[in-house]
């Protein structure tokens, strides 16, 4: 057990989070390992914001622990190990800053107060937006972007930061089809580097092209294990409350 621990990118162990009277995580032991793409399914409330604001440190457990490479979340996210890439209802798309600032601000972590940028900094930004193939639109405003561009620029955020946790909630919405190829080929090549991915999705369709493992969450870990398994029709039904082939074949859970 203590060995899983150390090795563990994101380790939990019994987690409950309540919201008052709402349960929204109840029990949950999970461990996700670096070097793959991990998928976490779950229908709406099921608890998979939670789940990510618990990785963060943002939600304390009522019960339970949470190890992030061995370290309290808290610490890790102050350490700029974890990086998150929002919902995209969760910002501010009018707010005046360029896709340039917005990687930048994975670099915060390293300035310090003053939030000077050094030189390594401009080039770790430029780097990171090259790789996501956005070098071209540095300069526009955040909210002038396509919803596919929009979470490149997030994602690239994280490379910037240097995150070696890198969570997603549902990237893949109100995006096309090329920008979701262009994100799952560099999910892949992220995790290839030794990072921790795990990425939210109501896609199930998009479930085999993007991740390696699945998890499927009901305040609980109903299942862990390969793709082809998770999403057997008995383990969607027992995700989802209803016939799993519905959720394929309509690939939403609202
Ligand atoms: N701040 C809060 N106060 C009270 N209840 C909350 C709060 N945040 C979440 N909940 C409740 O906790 C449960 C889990 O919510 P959570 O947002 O984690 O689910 P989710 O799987 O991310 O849902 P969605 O797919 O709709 O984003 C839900 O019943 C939700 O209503």
């Amino acid at each position: 057990m203590t060995t899983a621990i150390q090795t563990a990118a994101i380790q939990m162990e019994d987690v409950v989070v309540r919201y008052g009277e709402v349960l929204a995580l109840d029990g949950v032991s999970l461990s996700v390992q670096p070097g793959r793409v991990t998928g976490l399914i779950g229908m709406n409330g099921s608890g998979k914001s939670t789940l990510f604001k618990t990785i963060m440190g943002m939600v304390r457990p009522d019960r339970g622990r949470v190890l992030i490479d061995g370290a309290d979340p808290a610490v890790a996210r102050r350490q700029g190990l974890v990086g998150y890439v929002p919902q995209s209802e969760d910002v501010d798309w009018a707010f005046p800053v360029s896709v340039r600032d917005v990687v930048m601000m994975g670099r915060y972590g390293r300035q310090g107060p003053t939030r000077r940028a050094h030189p390594a900094d401009h080039a770790a930004v430029a780097e990171a937006l090259d790789r996501v193939e956005l070098t071209a639109y540095a300069d526009r405003q955040i909210g002038q972007l396509s919803g596919g561009q929009r979470k490149r620029a997030f994602v690239a955020r994280g490379i910037a930061q240097d995150a070696r946790v890198l969570l997603l909630d549902e990237p893949f919405a109100g995006v096309d089809k090329r920008s979701e190829a262009t994100i799952v080929r560099l999910l892949k090549e992220l995790a290839a580097d030794g990072r921790t991915i795990l990425v939210s999705t109501h896609d199930l369709h998009a479930l085999p092209r993007l991740a390696d493992e699945a998890v499927l969450l009901l305040h609980r870990i109903l299942f862990h294990g390969g793709v082809s398994e998770a999403l057997r029709p008995e383990n969607l039904a027992r995700a989802f409350g209803l016939d799993g082939v519905d959720v394929l074949d309509h690939g939403d859970s609202a």
